[in-house]
């Protein structure tokens, strides 16, 4: 097959809470008409993504086009999950135009990309790019740079492990594989620190790539589909720390086990502003790094969204509880691996109330 008939396929990848979600949202709502697959991974088992993408109700994304691959970060499953995934995709009578896939926010591009290379995929799809978005606000506090002092000090007294924070290490892996840089969240912080934010990846990087600056994930889709790159092919020259550290003999699998999520359930939320102000300091003093989920207020006929990114929180109504459906509060919270699960499961029951 001619590469120009090849399936395009665009890789969105970008740390938790950055924006990847949002933005395909925006690319779905503005996709003028093209068929567009999506296949959405996850760390948490509970399908917010998928969930919140449905829930949107554009014509571009009927469930069918929707596939969630939930059992695990996809560099780790990707013989097991997504190749199949990608097989019964392009059997499908009715192909799509594009595909997009959501990686979880501490899934490496890499081994992703290198699949593209199978031989049942490399002849029919071809990585059209690889997007990484990035929570500027987040970079420019610092988010990434060695704040975790405990870990690193854990980190350095181990030879065989790398020497930097697991934070680090995966933001850096993501802008490695980068072919368009999103910087996310520019409504946060100021030009200058903007500014800031890409001098800052740019000095970290050999390559060049694009940047463009984004609120609310608004790329136009033309941006960000339609790149030609052809990334499975460059894929060798972007290793991953972890692709690096194997170069130089040591056997240290990639397994996220730095990083610890569970699935908390809870009843009817009584005091909802009270809940997200508990919350808040909760995420601050256990370092949660991602919460998110549905929250059932009594009351209300419709769930409530909760997103946290940090100690940022944001809430709305996102539809109607269904007739069928048992309302409940559902959260899935992301943290290192020494997080304190007894402990915030017991806080956040006491804040529900
Ligand atoms: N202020 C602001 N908030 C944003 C922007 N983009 C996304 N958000 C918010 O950030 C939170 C996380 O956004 P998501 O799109 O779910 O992020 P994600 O990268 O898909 O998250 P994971 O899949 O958990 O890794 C949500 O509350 C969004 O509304 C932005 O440009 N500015």
């Amino acid at each position: 097959m001619l590469n120009g008939s090849k399936i395009p396929a665009t890789v969105i990848t970008g740390f938790l809470g950055a924006g990847k979600t949002t933005l395909i949202r925006h690319m779905l709502a503005n996709a003028k008409g093209k068929r567009i697959a999506l296949i959405i991974n996850e760390f948490g088992d509970l399908g917010v993504d998928g969930d919140v993408l449905k829930g949107c109700g554009d014509e571009v994304c009927s469930e069918d086009d929707i596939v969630e691959l939930n059992n695990g970060c996809i560099c780790c499953t990707v013989a097991d999950d997504f190749i199949p995934t990608m097989e019964k995709l392009l059997a499908r009578k009715d192909r799509p135009d594009h595909i997009v896939i959501e990686t979880s926010g501490l899934a490496l591009p890499q081994p992703l990309v290198a699949a593209f290379n199978w031989p049942g995929i490399k002849t029919q799809v071809t990585v059209d790019g690889v997007v990484t978005v990035v929570d500027s606000a987040a970079v420019a506090a610092g988010r990434f740079a060695h704040d975790h002092d405990k870990l690193d000090a854990q980190r350095l007294a181990d030879e065989g492990l790398d020497h930097e924070s697991p934070l680090e290490e995966l933001f850096e892996d993501q802008l490695t594989a980068a072919d368009l840089i999103i910087l996310n969240k520019a409504d946060l912080i100021s030009a200058g620190d903007l500014e800031g934010v890409r001098a800052g990846i740019l000095g970290h990087m050999s390559r060049k790539p694009v940047f463009v600056e984004a609120r609310q994930g608004e790329v136009a889709p033309e941006v960000l589909l339609g790149l030609g790159v052809g990334t499975e092919d460059d894929i060798a020259n972007r290793k991953s720390h972890h692709e690096l550290h194997h170069e130089d003999g040591h056997e240290h699998d990639h397994d996220h086990d730095e990083f610890e999520s569970f699935v908390v359930e809870l009843g009817p939320v009584g005091d909802a502003a009270g809940f997200m102000d508990g919350l808040k300091t909760l995420i601050v003093s256990h370092d949660i790094l991602r919460l998110k989920g549905f929250a059932d207020i009594p009351g209300k006929p419709m769930r409530m969204v909760v997103q946290a990114v940090g100690s940022r929180i944001d809430t709305h109504f996102d539809r109607p509880w269904g007739g069928g459906e048992v309302r409940q509060t559902r959260l899935v919270v992301i943290g290192l691996h020494d997080i304190d699960e007894t402990a915030i499961r017991a806080s956040l029951a006491t804040l529900a109330g």
